[in-house]
């Protein structure tokens, strides 16, 4: 295991903060696909992320409340695993959406992926308390997949990281109703 537990992200705090109503990836997925418990726009109940792009990568940013905690003082890692997760995704979705020649902004909607594997490996304890920062990067993209790096950071401190693969939503996924689902 060759994790870099001393990794510090060079960029002071704040840098890269979209400017206020900045178009985020989720304000540009399809109603069909926006009801995500991490980050979809019609989720009242979700956890609300939005992802931009900040000129040389994405970023996500979220402060956790205090019921995420794992132990006092510290995040849940299930939530970590989420911001990871929904941060890949669009991440995923604006690599295939300028692959496609369009910029966020486009009337078209961008298109959506879904998680085929979450990897996420817990470097050191993430504080409850600081706003979290994700950052994100496609080290893959085919035809049918992309692979995405992400990196979380509390402070400035590297806490964890994931690799994600996503693959476009299959059609099946679509046309349920909001509280509908079997089982
Ligand atoms: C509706 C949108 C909501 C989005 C919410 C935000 C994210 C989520 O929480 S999604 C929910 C959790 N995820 C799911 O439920 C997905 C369930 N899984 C599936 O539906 C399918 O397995 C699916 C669509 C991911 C892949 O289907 P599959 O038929 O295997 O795709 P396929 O075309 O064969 O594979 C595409 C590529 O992905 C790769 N791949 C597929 N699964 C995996 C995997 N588990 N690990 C690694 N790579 C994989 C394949 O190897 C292939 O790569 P390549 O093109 O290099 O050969």
């Amino acid at each position: 295991m060759t994790a870099d537990r001393g990794a510090q992200h060079p960029p002071a705090a704040g840098e890269g903060r979209p400017p206020a109503g900045a178009i985020a990836v989720q304000d540009r997925y399809a109603d069909d696909f926006a009801w995500c418990y991490g980050c979809g726009r019609h989720n009242p109940a979700g956890l609300g992320l939005k992802t931009h792009w900040d000129g040389e990568g994405t970023v996500t940013r979220f402060r956790p409340r205090p019921e995420h905690m794992a132990v006092p003082g510290y995040v849940y890692g299930g939530l970590i695993a989420s911001l990871i997760d929904c941060h890949s995704m669009a991440t995923a979705s604006l690599a295939l959406y300028h692959r496609d020649g369009h910029r966020l902004g486009d009337p078209e909607p961008v298109p959506r992926c879904v998680t085929a594997s979450l990897q996420v490996d817990y470097l050191r304890p993430t504080p409850l308390g600081p706003e979290l920062v994700v950052r994100g990067r496609v080290v893959e993209l085919g035809a049918r997949k992309a692979v995405v790096e992400s990196e979380l950071y509390a402070n400035g401190v590297l806490c964890a990281r994931g690799r994600v693969v996503a693959v476009p939503a299959p059609p099946t996924m679509t046309g349920a109703s909001p509280g509908q689902g079997e089982g």
